[in-house]
């Protein structure tokens, strides 16, 4: 070995010992670069690359083999002055690799290093000499505070270390993986070896698997009695527990979270309007699963039976409350069941009182009635009323207090049930009192005073050869011829089975052929008011006990210009039987009693009907009426609510004559009535009708009195589909059935409207109004918007509704024909 050596050292010369020992080592001694690649065997070791760590051996080797002359302490230092410094460990570990192959040495390390720094320090090698106590303590000294210095690995030795480190890690885990697979294959060798063993004796699977799980179980309930008692966890933790480690659930989940990467769910921000708590904690942040004992032992619903709730033995429970009910009885006194069954009874009586007198108003009689109930009625029936002390509304016939002969009447008649105005104007007139009623059209006001006025004239005496003379009892005034003729259809209804007489004065007929009509006297006369002021004029008629005075259709009476007529007719009237202008003119007791010491002497009554009461008959009302009652049905003016009303802008002629064909053909079963505003088209639309196989008739104020009776009855009859007519066809006129109203030209104002269109829909049945409108109907266009507007049926069209004209009262472009101009 010491030979070797020698040689080793000639060979080498100046490149020293350290490069001897390099080339006897094997590879992996060899100091790699920093590509990893092995330093090439350099012979004469002057081309080692001028790397850091070729420079650190060849100190190192330098430094122990001395042969660069300079001692081991300035190689020390030199080492010391470079900008890194090795590990002093480190060195001895190089320096024991280097020398371990030729093994001159079993001394301890120390020993050998000290003797070899001796060796470098002082002297050639052959002058060896040991090592002094002092020096030996000296070095120690410097190793110890070498030792202390920070130590600072270069790159390199950083990556080396790691690399070390690393293929431990995987030598580990290699080892582990070949362990696991070999007990893998030794359990998989045994379970083949088992179930072949069960197949050979018929054990069934399923039971493996039922004991399997029981096993199981019963592990896992072993477990839980150790932590918590809750086994119901265990299966989610089974993997952990069998590792040993049991993870709570919420570990889990984070664990889970963590490796899985489970959504967070997003925290809801709260917007402005949104609901007033809203909580910024997820349901996940709740604690109290971990924390709240309440949570570990959670109640699960108890179910008994089939069919029961939840919890509840419905069974259980009423054999419960039996027993209980049974307690509380056997220890009730005899005297305390006698007064429970006393309070029981008391109050069931008080129950059935309160009951009794709620009942609705239709099923108490008239005496029960009591003021809530006779509210409830009159909202019922839109039955409004002011004026004084005002009686009851009628709700039956029966209980009106009318003449019985003239309920006999009313009911071969065919009234049920009497309509609104009915209800409450009868017993208003019954009171003869003064009425002003307003009613849609068609809603039966002609009885409404037609039947007072019967009840009235019953009580005074007979017409006979002696009083008939003064003229008739009664006196209703109307409009129109036709409506007056109508008026006296409906009367004759009435009166003839009562035995009385009727007898109408309307123009276009003789007067001489009236004068005879009335030679054996008339209780009652309707009239126009021009033809009656002729026949009063003329002292045909006297008026000297007429006590009774109906004006029908006043505000048309006014508007046609019969206002100084009527003054004449009612002036006309006797002054002695007018009422008082005091409280006493509402007193019925009264107004009732006969007047002074004359029996038959009653005070007059005066009442106004109509379906529109414009300012302009308050005039009237004011001087002709005392005290009157005023009733409304419904809102006055209003078009009756049976009747659809259609408006379409059409201007031009020839459209509104198509237009109107399309409506007459279309679906509407005659009779039907198209209002014009002059004769002359009345006649010259209703020959286009008839053109077109429809069978059209004309009534306007042109036409002679028979044709104008004539094309009314044809109408009725049904000899004529369609009734052509200008406004005098507008009042009053009662046609059955009639289906279709059209105004071929708009009405000149609302108030003619309303009474045109309420030609259909009369008495509860159904009807369509349509109506043309131009652009010179703008007078109307506000209260045909107000009205349209008002009305259920009707739709405004848009033409109509953005009008400038309907913005406001009046219109613009045209002065409105206002009331006060009558
Ligand atoms: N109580 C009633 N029961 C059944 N039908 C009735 C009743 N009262 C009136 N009528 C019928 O209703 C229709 C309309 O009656 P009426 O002509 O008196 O109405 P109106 O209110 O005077 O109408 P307008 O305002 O158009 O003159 C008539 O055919 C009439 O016979």
């Amino acid at each position: 070995m010491s030979s070797n050596r020698q040689s080793d050292y000639r060979r080498g010369g100046a490149d020293g010992g350290g490069h001897r020992d390099r080339s006897r080592s094997p590879d992996r001694n060899r100091p790699r670069d920093r590509d990893g690649d092995r330093y090439s065997n350099n012979r004469n070791g002057r081309d080692y690359r001028d790397s850091r760590d070729n420079r650190d051996a060849r100190d190192s080797r330098d430094t122990r083999d001395g042969r660069d002359g300079r001692d081991g302490r300035d190689n020390r230092d030199s080492r010391g002055g470079r900008d890194y410094y090795r590990d002093s460990r480190s060195s001895r570990e190089v320096r024991d690799r280097d020398r371990s192959p030729a093994g001159s040495s079993s001394r301890p390390d120390t020993e050998k290093d000290s003797a070899m720094d001796v060796d470098q320090g002082s002297a050639p090698l052959a002058r060896k000499v040991p090592i002094s106590l002092e020096e030996l303590i000296k070095k120690k000294e410097q190793e110890k505070q070498a030792l202390e210095k920070p130590k600072f690995l270069s790159k390199e030795e950083r990556a080396q270390l790691a690399m070390e480190k690393r293929a431990k890690e995987v030598e580990a885990q290699r080892k582990a993986q070949d362990l696991e697979r070999q007990q893998r294959a030794e359990f998989d060798a045994k379970a083949r070896v088992e179930v072949q063993d069960n197949n050979r004796y018929g054990y069934d699977s399923r039971i493996a698997a039922r004991d399997r799980s029981d096993r199981e179980r019963e592990r896992g309930r072993d477990r839980a009695g150790r932590s918590n008692g809750d086994w119901r966890k265990e299966p989610a933790n089974a993997d952990a527990a069998s590792s040993g480690i049991v993870l709570a659930d919420k570990e889990i989940e984070l664990v889970k979270k963590r490796y899985m990467g489970i959504e967070e769910k997003e925290r809801k921000i709260r917007k402005r309007n949104d609901k007033k708590f809203v909580f910024d904690w997820n349901a996940d942040d709740d604690t109290s699963r971990d924390l709240n004992p309440i949570y570990t032992h959670r109640h699960s619903a108890q179910l008994f039976g089939r069919g029961h709730f939840a919890g509840v033995d419905v069974k259980d429970r009423k054999d419960r409350d039996q027993f209980y009910d049974k307690l509380l009885a056997a220890r009730r006194t005899d005297a305390e069941v006698t007064r429970a069954g006393e309070l029981g009874d008391m109050a069931a009586q008080k129950e059935r009182k309160i009951n009794y007198a709620d009942r609705h108003w239709s099923e108490k009689p008239l005496d029960q009635m009591r003021e809530r109930d006779w509210r409830i009625f009159k909202e019922d029936f839109n039955i409004s009323c002011k004026g004084g002390s005002i009686p009851n509304p009628i709700r039956r016939w029966s209980e009106s207090g009318i003449d019985p002969k003239i309920l006999v009447v009313i009911d071969k008649v065919g009234y049920k049930e009497p309509t609104p105005i009915q209800r409450q104007a009868i017993p208003i007139g019954l009171q003869n009192r003064d009425i002003i009623g307003i009613a849609e059209t068609g809603s039966g006001k002609t009885a409404s005073f037609l039947i007072p006025m019967l009840h009235f004239i019953f009580d005074l005496p007979k017409l006979n050869e002696q009083n008939m003379v003064h003229g008739p009892y009664s006196l209703i005034l109307a409009p129109t011829r036709e409506l007056a003729q109508q008026i006296e259809q409906e009367t004759i209804k009435f009166a003839a089975p009562l035995g009385l007489n009727c007898v109408s004065i309307v123009g276009g007929h003789a007067v001489e052929e009236q004068a005879f009509n009335l030679r054996n006297g008339a209780e009652i006369i309707i009239a126009t008011p021009g033809r009656l002021k002729d026949c009063l004029d003329r002292r045909i008629l006297v008026l000297n006990q007429c006590t009774y005075v109906v004006m029908d259709e006043a505000d048309r009476m006014i508007d046609m210009g019969f206002e100084a007529d009527v003054n004449f007719i009612l002036d006309a009237l006797p002054v002695s039987n007018l009422k008082p202008d005091t409280d006493d003119a509402e007193d019925a007791h009264k107004m009732t009693m006969a007047i002074g010491d004359e029996p038959n002497q009653k005070y007059r009554q005066t009442t106004m009907f109509s379906a529109t009461m414009p300012p302009a008959v308050e005039r009237l009302a004011k001087r002709y009426l005392r005290r009157p009652a005023v009733v409304t049905i419904g809102t006055a003016g209003q078009a009756v609510e049976t009747v659809e009303q259609r408006v379409e802008m059409v201007t031009d002629e020839n459209k509104k004559k198509n237009r109107l064909m399309d409506l007459l053909k279309g679906q509407f079963i005659p009779p039907m009535i198209v209002f014009v505003n002059q004769k002359k088209s009345c006649d010259m639309l209703a020959k286009m009708i008839n053109s077109t196989g429809l069978r059209a008739t004309t009534l306007h104020g042109g036409k002679s009195q028979e044709q104008r009776e004539l094309a009314l009855s044809q109408l009725k009859s049904g000899k004529s589909d369609v009734l052509v007519a200008t406004d005098v066809a507008g009042r009053g006129i009662d046609v059955q059935n009639v289906s279709l109203v059209v105004n071929f030209d708009m009405a000149k104002n609302i108030e003619d409207y309303t009474h045109r269109i309420g030609r259909t829909g009369r008495a509860g049945k159904s009807g369509v109004a349509v109506t043309f409108l131009s652009s010179y109907d703008t007078d109307v266009y506000y209260d045909l918007k107000q009205m349209l507007t008002k009305s259920t049926l009707a739709t405004v069209p848009a033409e109509l509704r953005n009008h400038e004209a309907a913005m406001t009262k009046g219109g613009v472009g045209g002065r409105r024909r206002g009331n006060d101009e009558f």
